[in-house]
């Protein structure tokens, strides 16, 4: 049975199965012509057994099930299809790249570039400059393989991006003057929310205009899918930053490293940075609220940590304890263009504070605290081979979405398996550590940090998780992954929050 209501298409089946599926160009324009894919005569890909992906396959969102569970939410399964919707001459396709940057932004572009061009003989493919608002401010820049071919070894986009600027009626006046019928659109949680509503106007413009959306995020804050891409790249080079900062610690008496990573509201980066690092002594993220006074807090700990070892190292997320810094600093709100928060630094709040602290009388020791703010150089770097890889994948996931008519889709990875999946479903929520689950006890556990919750905090963190109908893998975990409607964990890369 299919149901369609504000343009999210439902599909139930036997035994509690759903399809939460994508839209379809013939969703709105009936009797569209079909062509045969052109990869059939591709000696590439024509060697490959069952190359093209049958219509009803679906990926299962959760993939950890008892034997009387539902069998839940699936989503369309991405790839090449027999047939598609645009002859190759005929398309004429854009690229925008929004928000912040990410490593493996130009490798999107490149395969997108060349997927197009390669395997469908599409050659009219133009980069929007600098983000939404370059739709309507800005000359576009044409895009070949040429063109695009070193460009994954930068960091970077190579179009430009920005925050703000998103007007819906202009961005579509500019996709209709200009003739173009694929979008594809790379960023984060608001430039999703931004594709879905240039998606609704082109649909109500009744236009054969493809929206592909591929999530880009730093710290990993989209839900539903398994990992952005380029997160591998950051935590490795957090690693820099952190080995640097244990060097300068141990050094010293008494020596003190703060390292502060990106997460604006979600600590994965902090959390995974740690993990990997093995030298972190204390991790501070905003799904963790810390104090810093008296018995259990922060300072208390480093004393003695400090008296235990000698030295110690704190990785601290951007968006770790803005509510002690407000309560600290009176300053208005601030927000970007994009009416994103904007953080106050608390890795220099912190540092000041710890010696403050051990400037005191009642706690004198002398103390040498190093304060290393690597921020932008965790995202201003190419991806790396994994991420090359993965960035690849998406890329011509994307295209051959496009070209089979789906539109108002993101590509995105589910359980290891390549899927399309509605706007609405990225858009919803954000992604964050779950304090309660099992990959933040590994890290308490690993770094023998407090939890600063006490009992009352532990009853309320635990009341957050919508308990699922049976605990399975990462059991507290607050996704619908683990509430018998969803699951990211990851045969090839891992759910994040309950990789187990
Ligand atoms: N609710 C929304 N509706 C329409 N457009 C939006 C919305 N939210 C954000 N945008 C647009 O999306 C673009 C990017 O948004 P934003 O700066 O929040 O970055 P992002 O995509 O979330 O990436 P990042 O992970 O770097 O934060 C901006 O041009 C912004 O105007
Ligand atoms: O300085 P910018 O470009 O606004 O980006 C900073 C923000 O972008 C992010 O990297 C998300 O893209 C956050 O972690 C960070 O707070
Ligand atoms: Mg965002």
């Amino acid at each position: 049975m299919e149901q369609e209501s504000n343009f999210m298409k439902v599909v139930t089946g036997d035994a509690g199965y759903v399809l939460e599926d994508v839209p379809h160009l013939i969703d709105y324009i009936p009797d569209l012509p079909t062509y045969p894919n052109p990869l059939r005569s591709n000696p590439a890909y024509s060697v490959v057994k069952q190359y093209f992906v049958h219509e009803d396959d679906t990926v299962p969102q959760k993939i950890v099930v008892h034997k009387d569970s539902p069998r839940g939410v699936h989503f369309r399964r991405a790839g090449p299809r027999q047939k598609v919707y645009f002859s190759s001459d005929e398309v004429h396709a854009c690229i925008v790249t929004c928000g912040g940057l990410c490593p493996g932004l130009n490798t999107v572009i490149r395969e997108i570039v060349c997927g197009l061009y390669h395997m469908y003989g599409v050659n009219k493919i133009l980069g929007i400059d600098g983000g939404y608002r370059g739709f309507y401010s800005r000359n576009t820049i044409p895009l070949t393989p040429k063109v695009v071919n070193d460009i994954h070894k930068r960091g970077g986009t190579i179009i430009g991006t920005s925050r703000g600027g998103h007007d819906t009626s202009k961005i579509v006046d500019s996709i209709q003057d200009r003739g173009i019928n694929q979008v594809y659109i790379i960023g984060g949680d608001g430039t999703q929310k931004g594709a879905s509503v240039i998606y609704e106007e082109i649909r109500r413009r009744g236009l054969k205009v493809v929206v592909a959306g591929i999530p880009k995020t730093i710290d990993n804050d989209i839900p539903v899918i398994d990992k952005s891409f380029g997160f591998d790249t950051a935590v490795e080079e957090a690693q820099r930053a952190i080995n640097a900062a244990h060097v300068e610690a141990e050094s010293t008496e008494n020596g003190v490293g703060v390292v502060k990573l990106m997460g604006r509201y979600s600590g994965f980066i902090a959390m995974y940075a740690t993990l990997a690092s093995r030298d972190v002594d204390c991790c501070l993220i905003p799904e963790s609220p810390f104090y810093l006074e008296g018995e259990g807090g922060l300072f208390e700990f480093v004393e003695k940590r400090l008296k235990e070892n000698g030295h110690m190292v704190i990785v601290i997320a951007e968006g770790a304890g803005q509510e002690l810094l407000s309560e600290s600093l009176l300053s208005a709100d601030q927000k970007d263009a994009s009416g994103n928060k904007l953080l106050r630094d608390v890795g220099l709040w912190i540092s000041h504070g710890i010696r403050e602290h051990f400037a005191t009388k009642n706690h004198k020791m002398d103390i040498t605290l190093k304060y290393i703010d690597p921020t932008y150089m965790v995202r201003a770097i190419p991806s790396n081979a994994s991420d090359n890889v993965y960035c690849t994948l998406l890329a011509q996931s994307c295209v051959h979405g496009a070209m089979a008519g789906y539109t108002g889709f993101t590509s995105g990875l589910v359980n290891g398996r390549q899927t399309y999946i509605p706007f609405n479903r990225i858009t919803e929520k954000q992604n964050k550590v779950v304090i309660t689950d099992r990959m933040w006890a590994r890290l308490l556990s690993s770094t023998n940090q407090p939890s600063f919750l006490g009992p009352k905090e532990v009853v309320e963190a635990k009341k957050e998780v919508e308990l699922p109908t049976g605990l399975l893998d990462g059991e507290n975990c607050k996704d619908d992954h683990q509430s018998g409607t969803m699951s990211k964990s990851s045969a090839l890369l891992g759910c994040l929050n309950c990789m187990q």
